[in-house]
């Protein structure tokens, strides 16, 4: 799947948006990609976790399981195992708290896992993702996710591969341009962002 492929994926699942979007990092964006638009269409989440799927076979060889951060990660985490014939785990947070695993979820000796995000837009929550795993006895060999839109600048400590890089610009809430300021921002994540 190229990445023009998986871009004509997320325009006609309207999936970008364009608006005043607070993301998950605090950082403020005109574009916010919608993965959920993506994710609600079983169809089209396997066309491109399959092609994820492949990207990580062929850049970090056999894995047995898939951690994705809740809650964008879930539904690409568990489709992606599906076609990497791994298991499919989660982390989550208590609200406004760390990722953990929970639910009996375990990485155990011996076995080989990957991070599996939808977006990646600073590498923050893939980051918290990989932290939280540190007790786990199982090898963490890389990360991946469907769209990376830093410009491949993300830091995750984890060689990362991705179907799609773009580079969006996004702005610390002190350094709007005027046309941003001039929107209502909403905050369509998970993580709860404290307000000053
Ligand atoms: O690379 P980052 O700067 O961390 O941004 C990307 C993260 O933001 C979104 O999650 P969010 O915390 O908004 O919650 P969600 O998973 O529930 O959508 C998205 O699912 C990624 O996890
Ligand atoms: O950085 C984010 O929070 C983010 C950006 C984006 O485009 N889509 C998304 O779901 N989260
Ligand atoms: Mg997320």
């Amino acid at each position: 799947m190229s990445p023009d492929d998986v871009l004509a994926e997320f325009r006609d699942a309207g999936a970008l948006l364009e608006g005043h979007f607070v993301l998950s990092s605090g950082l403020h964006s005109g574009v916010f990609l919608q993965k959920m638009a993506i994710f609600s269409d079983p169809v089209r989440t396997e066309r491109l976790c399959r092609a994820l799927a492949q990207s990580i076979a062929e850049r970090f060889g056999r894995i047995d399981i898939v951690v994705s951060p809740a809650i964008g990660g879930i539904v690409p985490g568990y489709e992606t195992a599906r076609h990497l014939g791994a298991r499919a785990v989660f982390v989550e947070r208590d609200p406004g708290g760390p990722f953990s695993l929970r639910r009996g979820f375990s990485i155990p000796a011996g076995t080989r896992a990957v991070i599996v995000e939808d977006i990646v837009t600073t590498g923050l929550s893939a980051r918290e993702c990989l932290a939280s795993l540190r007790g786990e006895a199982g090898e963490i060999v890389g990360a991946a996710c469907l769209i990376d839109r830093s410009g491949g600048r993300g830091e995750i400590g984890l060689p990362l591969v991705t179907l799609v890089t773009l580079d969006i610009p996004a702005y610390p809430a002190d350094a709007l341009p005027p046309e941003l300021a001039a929107l209502p921002a909403v905050k369509p994540g998970s993580r709860l962002i404290p307000t000053a």
